[in-house]
């Protein structure tokens, strides 16, 4: 299975691929794969003739003091696991060919980046939205998967494709969770033994929280005062920080009602954690 480093090399390959007809979808991804990775590889695999998954710690969607240098890397692994798991090609560039000297492009896809991670991470949206745009425009892909754990991220992403008429289906994939309910993420190397084993608090209390609501709780600021109380009772958990909004807009809301997203983000030392469910109310 190739791996391609630089953006010629994918252009052409892509090109190979679209000559013999085939449907190309694409899996972002910054590495140190996991099963949640995995599972968006399966997809992809399933429902195209050829996956290309990326494998790249974009700069441009960190802030300062934030992780970049510090985030996990393992791209020999990588690329063995996305090869047994039906990709056909993975694109690992370096920064510099995707952001060259002089780089002055970025999109901004309004409202729906400020809320939730948008707060903590004021430009960290743009950044996302920016490079995967790259990426959508690079490969021409039919399809795009991301993870419902980076639930405004998919909703960003949706807007943006909207918005810019980019014709790629985005396609959305279920939570992949550790055995005790901890959503998989790369960044759960960062916890040390004792932040491990108190974190799975996170997705209890999310389950607590959406049993209220399915018993007829409709009151939002109910549900985050609840997880408020349920999270900050574990001394090593601190509230980044916990919402309701609606799930494609992003808008926070008083009354939990239509398409809801119950998101929070919580640090346990030096990881910080994203997690949230979602109903049709
Ligand atoms: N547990 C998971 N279940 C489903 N999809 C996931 C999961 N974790 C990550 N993804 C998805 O994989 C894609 C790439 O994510 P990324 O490489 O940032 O991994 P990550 O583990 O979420 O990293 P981090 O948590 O450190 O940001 C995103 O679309 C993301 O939503
Ligand atoms: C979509 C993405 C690969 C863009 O860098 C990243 O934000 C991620 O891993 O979710
Ligand atoms: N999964 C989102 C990537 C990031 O936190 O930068």
């Amino acid at each position: 299975m190739p791996v391609v480093h630089s953006l010629d090399d994918l252009r052409s390959l892509m090109a190979d691929w679209r000559k013999s007809r085939c449907s190309i979808g694409l899996v972002p991804t910054m590495g140190y794969l996991h099963e949640g990775h995995v599972s968006l590889i399966d997809r992809a695999a399933a429902d195209n003739d050829r996956v290309v998954v990326s494998v790249f710690v974009n700069p441009t969607q960190f802030g300062a003091g934030e992780d970049l240098e510090a985030y996990p890397k393992d791209l020999p692994r990588d690329v063995a696991l996305a090869a047994r798991h039906g990709a056909a090609a993975v694109f690992a560039p370096a920064p510099e060919d995707m952001y060259p000297a002089g780089y002055s492009t970025y999109v901004n896809v309004e409202g729906v980046s400020a809320e939730l991670c948008g707060r903590s991470r004021p430009i960290h949206f743009r950044g996302v939205a920016t490079v995967c745009t790259k990426l959508f425009l690079l490969t021409g892909a039919d399809r795009a998967y991301f993870g419902e754990k980076d639930a405004q991220q998919l909703a960003v992403i949706r807007r943006l494709v909207a918005d810019l008429a980019i014709p790629v289906q985005i396609v959305g994939c279920p939570i992949v969770r550790e055995a005790d309910g901890l959503a998989k993420s790369s960044r759960n190397v960062y916890l040390t033994a004792e932040e491990r084993a108190a974190a799975p608090i996170l997705h209890r209390a999310l389950e607590e929280a959406r049993e209220k609501i399915q018993a007829g709780e409709r009151d939002a600021r109910t549900i985050i005062a609840f997880l408020e109380d349920r999270i900050s009772a574990e001394p090593l958990a601190e509230i980044d920080y916990i919402q309701a909004v609606h799930r494609d807009t992003i808008v926070p809301i008083d009354r939990l009602e239509g398409p809801i997203l119950v998101a929070l983000a919580v640090r346990f030392g030096k990881a910080r954690l994203i997690d949230n469910f979602s109903l049709d109310l």
